[in-house]
C-alpha cells in the first residue's frame, strides 16, 4: 500500500480484529455487525455483552521499510495476538494484513508457508531451540526444509552464527549454552533465510537484566547493519524507548496511540501512555531535534550561536553546556539550521512539563 505522501509501506496491518469465543462472526452478524463496517465501538460492545475475548480490536498501523516498530503493552493487552496474526499463526476474525502490498489472508496455506519460510523471520521469548540439535543444525534447520543442500546450508548457517557472535560455538548443544547465547542461536535462526521482516516476541523477557541490555545493543548493531523492517514485542516501555523507531501501545486490544519514544513522552495522548513515560531518563532518550523550538519567522539564528545536531541526545549537550547555557542553534545532518534550543526548552523537556501542542 502508499501512503499519502507516496511511500511503500513494507507491513499494513489494517482494522485487525481478533475475537475468542464461539463463531463470532455468525453471531455478530445476528446482532447486525459487520466487523469490516461497523463503528469499533459498537462492534466491541456487541462483542463484549456476546462473551467474546477481544484480544484485538481494530487495530491499524503500518510499517515502513528499516523501520523498527514495537508494540508495547502490560500482560494481556493483546500484543502477542497481534503479531501471530501477522504471520497469520493465529488466524484474524476480521481485517487486512498486506506485505509488500500483497494481502497475507487472501493467500492459500502453500503461499503461506513460502512466505514464513523465506520472508519472516521469527524470535521467541524461550527460544524455541531444539534441544537435540546443535547450534549449527538449528540455524541450519529453517535452510532444510527449504531444501537447500547440506554444504550451501552449513556455509550459510556458519556465517549466520558468525554474524551473532557465535562462532566457536557451532557444534555445542543449547543446553550448553547461556540464556543470552540461547537467544543469540535464536536470532541466528531467524536471519539464515535472509528474511526481510523479523518478527520478535519479547525476544529479552527470560533475561537477566546485564545480559538483556547487552542483548539490546546487540540487536540494534543488527538491525542497523542488515536494514530490515522489524516488528518487535515487548512490556518493558524503557526497551521500546531504547530501540524503537516508532512504538505503538496497547490497552485491552486496541493501539492508545502510535509514535516516535520523543512524541510518546513529549505528547502522551492518554493518561495511561503518560503513566509509562514517567520513569524514562529523559536526557538518554530525547534528541535536540525533539525538543527545538524553530526559528525566527526568517529562518534566522542567533549570531554566534554554537551548533548542535539534531540528533544529539540531551544528555551529551548536558555533559558539555551548563542548563543556563546560551541558545544553541540546532542544524540537520549537513549543517543547515532547523531550529534553535534555548535553555527554556531544555529544562521543560528534563522536568515533567509537557511541550505545549
Ligand atoms: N487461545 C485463546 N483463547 C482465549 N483467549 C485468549 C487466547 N489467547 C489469548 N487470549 C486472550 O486474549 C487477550 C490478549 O492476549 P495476548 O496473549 O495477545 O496478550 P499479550 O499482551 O501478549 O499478553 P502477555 O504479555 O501476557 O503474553 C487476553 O485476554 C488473553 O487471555
Amino acid at each position: 500500500m502508499t501512503d499519502p505522501t507516496g511511500r511503500n509501506a513494507k507491513l499494513v496491518c489494517r482494522r485487525l480484529w481478533k475475537l475468542y469465543g464461539a463463531e463470532p462472526l455468525r453471531r455478530l452478524r445476528e446482532r447486525g455487525i459487520d466487523l469490516a463496517a461497523a463503528d469499533p465501538a459498537d462492534s466491541r460492545r456487541v462483542a463484549t455483552e456476546l462473551g467474546l475475548i477481544v484480544a484485538a480490536g481494530n487495530v491499524s498501523f503500518e510499517v515502513e521499510p528499516g523501520e523498527c516498530f514495537i508494540v508495547m503493552g502490560l500482560s494481556g493487552s493483546g500484543k502477542s495476538t497481534v503479531i501471530r496474526c501477522l504471520s497469520r499463526l493465529v488466524e484474524p476474525t476480521a481485517g487486512e494484513v498486506e506485505l509488500d502490498g500483497k494481502s497475507l489472508l487472501a493467500m492459500s496455506e502453500r503461499e503461506l508457508i513460502a512466505v514464513r519460510r523465506r520472508r519472516m523471520g521469527m524470535v521467541f521469548q524461550h527460544f524455541g531451540l531444539f534441544g537435540h540439535q546443535t547450534v549449527l543444525e538449528n540455524v541450519a534447520f529453517p535452510l532444510k526444509v527449504q531444501g537447500i543442500g547440506r554444504p550451501e546450508r552449513e556455509k550459510r548457517a556458519r556465517e549466520t552464527i558468525e554474524l551473532v557472535g557465535l562462532k566457536g560455538r557451532e557444534e555445542s548443544y543449547p543446553w550448553q549454552l547461556s540464556g543470552g547465547q540461547q537467544q543469540r542461536v535464536g536470532f541466528a535462526r531467524s536471519l539464515a533465510v535472509g528474511p526481510d521482516l523479523w518478527l520478535l516476541d519479547e525476544p529479552f523477557s527470560a533475561l537477566d537484566p546485564l545480559i538483556r541490555r547487552q542483548m539490546q545493543t546487540e540487536f540494534l548493531n543488527l538491525k542497523r547493519m542488515l536494514g530490515k523492517t522489524v516488528v518487535f514485542i515487548t512490556h518493558d516501555f524503557l526497551e521500546a524507548v531504547y530501540l524503537a523507531d516508532r512504538v505503538a501501545i496497547m490497552r485491552e486490544g486496541e493501539i492508545v496511540q502510535i509514535g516516535t519514544p520523543a512524541e510518546l513522552m513529549l505528547r502522551p495522548a492518554t493518561d495511561y501512555v503518560r503513566q509509562f513515560t514517567r520513569d524514562v531518563p529523559r536526557p538518554m532518550v530525547l534528541t535536540a531535534g525533539d525538543i527545538a523550538e524553530p526559528l525566527g519567522g526568517n529562518g534566522e539564528i542567533a549570531a554566534g550561536a554554537p551548533e548542535v545536531r539534531a540528533g544529539t541526545r540531551l544528555a551529551e549537550i548536558l555533559a558539555q553546556v551548563s542548563i543556563h547555557a546560551p541558545t544553541l542553534t540546532v542544524v540537520d545532518p549537513a549543517g543547515r539550521p532547523v531550529g534553535r534550543l534555548t535553555p527554556q526548552s531544555l529544562s521543560r523537556a528534563l522536568g515533567s512539563a509537557e511541550r505545549p501542542a
